[in-house]
Parts: C-alpha cells; sequence; structure tokens
C-alpha cells in the first residue's frame, strides 16, 4: 500500500476507484483510521442516497465502518466544514454526487487540506461515472483497484448488473443502489451489456 501522507502537507487529493466490492471504502476507512492514529482531525461523508447498510457509518461490504456525516449535495458539505477545524475529508461514493464536488475538493486541497475520495469509476455499463473521471484527473494520487470476477475468477475491473439474473439493458437507469442482489463484479471479457 502507498503511504500518501507526505502529499498532505501541501493539500492533495486522492482517489480510490475500481468496480463494487473491489476493497474502495476498506481502503478509505484504512486511510481514516491510520490519520486518526496520526492525530489528525478527519470529517468523512458519504451521500445519503447510500442507505444500504447503516445511516451514519462508511460501511464495507464486509463489515467494517467508520463515523460518517451523511449528506445530500456538495454544498451541505461545503456548510458542514464552513467553521470546523479539520486536517482531513473523506468522502465516499463520490459517483452520486454533483459537479459542485469536483471544484469543492479543488479549492479544499488548495487550501492545505487532505482530501481523499472513493466511488466507481465506471457504471454498469463501464462507462466513465459522472464526476468520478474529473476527480481522477485533479488528483495527486490515484489508486485503481480490483474485484475478483464472479465469472472466470480473474481480477474484475467492472460491475454487472443483473435483473432477475440476467444483463441489464445499456437504456436502464445508471442510479440504482443495491448489492449482491443487483450487482456482480466482473473482467472485461466477462462483462455484458444489452444494447437496445
Ligand atoms: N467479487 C469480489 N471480489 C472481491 N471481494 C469481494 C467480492 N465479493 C465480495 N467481496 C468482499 O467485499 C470486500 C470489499 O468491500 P468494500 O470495501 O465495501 O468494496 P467496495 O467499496 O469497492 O464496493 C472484500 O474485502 C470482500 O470481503
Ligand atoms: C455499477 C453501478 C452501481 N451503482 C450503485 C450500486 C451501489 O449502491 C453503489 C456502489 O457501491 P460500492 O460501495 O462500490 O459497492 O453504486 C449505481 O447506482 N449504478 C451503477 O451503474
Ligand atoms: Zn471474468
Amino acid at each position: 500500500m502507498v503511504d500518501i501522507m507526505e502529499y498532505s502537507k501541501n493539500g492533495s487529493i486522492e482517489v480510490i476507484v475500481g468496480p463494487m466490492y473491489a476493497g474502495k471504502s476498506e481502503e478509505l476507512i484504512r486511510r481514516i483510521n491510520r490519520a486518526r492514529i496520526a492525530e489528525l482531525e478527519v470529517i468523512a461523508f458519504k451521500p445519503r442516497i447510500d442507505n444500504r447498510y447503516c445511516k451514519d457509518t462508511i460501511t464495507s461490504h464486509n463489515g467494517k465502518h467508520a463515523d460518517c456525516i451523511t449528506v445530500d449535495t456538495s454544498q451541505d458539505i461545503r456548510e458542514y466544514i464552513k467553521d470546523k477545524e479539520f486536517d482531513v475529508l473523506a468522502i465516499d461514493e463520490v459517483q452520486f454526487f454533483d459537479e459542485g464536488l469536483v471544484e469543492f475538493c479543488q479549492w479544499t486541497a488548495d487550501n492545505g487540506k487532505r482530501i481523499i475520495c472513493s466511488g466507481l469509476d465506471m457504471d454498469f455499463r463501464a462507462e466513465p461515472f459522472q464526476i468520478v473521471p474529473q476527480l481522477m484527473s485533479i488528483a495527486e494520487h490515484v489508486s485503481k483497484l480490483t474485484a475478483v470476477c464472479m465469472v472466470c475468477k480473474l481480477p474484475a475491473t467492472r460491475t454487472q448488473r443483473l435483473v432477475n439474473g440476467k444483463p441489464a439493458k445499456y437504456s436502464d437507469p445508471i442510479i440504482l443502489v443495491g448489492a449482491k442482489e443487483d450487482y456482480e463484479a466482473r473482467c472485461r471479457k466477462c462483462h455484458t451489456v444489452i444494447k437496445d
């Protein structure tokens, strides 16, 4: 694992991406814990739309968790931190946030803070997921993680959406909160989208 602490002294953006089940939330929680051990003040956020596990924690698929503030928009994060002292901001599920998050992260890092974002780089169609490619381009450090492909067991870079056990259609809505019942990790070869 990379030790990124040095970047943070002048302000920095770290982005953790990959398909579902790749360990993005686990890695975010690991960095939050390490920063707290280093006596840095960390504030963590996630979008309210992610209501799968606990509403007040960032929770990984294998049950690791870290306390967080739940917000609707990037403006809510801006408002929340206005009168707070902090060193590090951690934001999970960044694919669900509005465009304002990109400018907010840039501004906050320019002001000497360390930002750690985690989210899906690609949607179920294997296309760039909303603001995530923009965050990746302005980041000092990007970690692209893989899961295990549930078909061939090789590394998975994509997320397969399943509707009644069958691949989802290209025209299906991009946002659908879910876990094992709707999604599995797949490699490039095993990932399928029905073009319609
Ligand atoms: N196909 C898979 N590949 C790898 N890990 C998986 C898979 N399915 C379930 N897991 C579990 O998911 C955990 C990662 O969860 P999490 O950090 O929430 O991932 P992400 O945030 O990337 O969706 C792994 O440590 C493992 O226990
Ligand atoms: C691929 C894809 C995923 N989602 C949703 C499904 C989950 O609620 C989250 C991702 O969670 P994880 O922490 O990475 O496991 O995103 C979606 O809405 N649309 C998609 O295309
Ligand atoms: Zn595969």
